[in-house]
């Protein structure tokens, strides 16, 4: 069923088998621009700006998924099952659940709890562990150890909310060792794992939910270069 409802390539090729998949198009158009060469936009549905070029001589896509687990729910299906991608690579901001979890930390969720339903479709009979492909996330952990870059890898927290009603209640994720809260990465890795694709989410810190203390949107949408050069180099 190509082109699907929400991506308008007609051709399967036109997206790379590895993509990059950050919340916000802009950031998307952002890798294109400034990492990419001969970068092609394939997706302009709903401003969801997708392109495909190539880093390093290997080709490499980029698009963005929007906020929350229906929205990368969607576009991550529609990558895999249609369009054939192999790779989904998540690069987002998260807020820390932790002391020692700084503002722009670089996360990886080698796996991510989550106070989401979207499992419940599977009717497994017990709760499902959403988890990061091991050959990704040694190959992310071994870049960044290359370049220099300190990483911190555990479980993070997807969460359907981003105002809570319980200001507090990240607290209990916390006390459980969850590293940082974000939207998306607990949908990307069930959807994944149901396909026998792989799929990782790198995370840069943009808050903190111990201190307060916050970046800008601007620096949201450009300055986390550290995650798309770790993120770049898995193609
Ligand atoms: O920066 P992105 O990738 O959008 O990720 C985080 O930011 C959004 C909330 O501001 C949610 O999508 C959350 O997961
Ligand atoms: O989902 C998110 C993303 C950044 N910061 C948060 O507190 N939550």
């Amino acid at each position: 069923m190509i082109p699907t409802p929400h991506i308008n390539v007609k051709e399967k090729g036109i997206i790379a088998e590895t993509i990059l998949l950050p919340g916000d198009p802009l950031r998307a158009k952002f890798i294109a621009d400034n990492y990419l060469e001969n970068a092609v936009q394939f997706n302009e549905v709903r401003n969801m700006l997708g392109f495909t070029g190539i880093y390093k001589g290997k080709r490499i896509s980029v698009m963005g998924t929007g906020m929350g687990m229906p929205s990368i729910g969607i576009y991550s299906y529609e990558l895999i099952h249609f369009y054939g991608v192999k790779n989904l690579i998540r690069i987002g901001s998260c807020g820390s659940l932790q002391e020692n979890v700084k503002i722009r930390d670089i996360v990886i969720g080698m796996s991510s709890s989550t106070d989401s339903n979207f499992a419940q479709q599977y009717n497994l009979p017990g709760t499902y562990a959403p988890t990061a492909s091991w050959e990704l996330l040694k190959k992310a952990v071994d870049v960044a150890e290359r370049k220099g870059i300190e990483v911190k890898v555990g479980n993070i927290l997807s969460s359907d909310v981003f105002y809570g009603d319980d200001p507090e209640s990240w607290k209990k994720w916390a006390k459980m060792g969850v590293l940082a809260v974000e939207m998306e990465a607990a949908a990307l890795y069930m959807n994944a794992a149901r396909a026998g694709a792989n799929a990782l989410c790198i995370l840069t810190v943009s808050d903190s939910l111990v201190t307060h203390e916050a970046t800008s949107s601007e620096e949201r949408q450009k300055s986390f270069t550290q995650m798309m050069e770790i993120a770049l180099e898995l193609a």
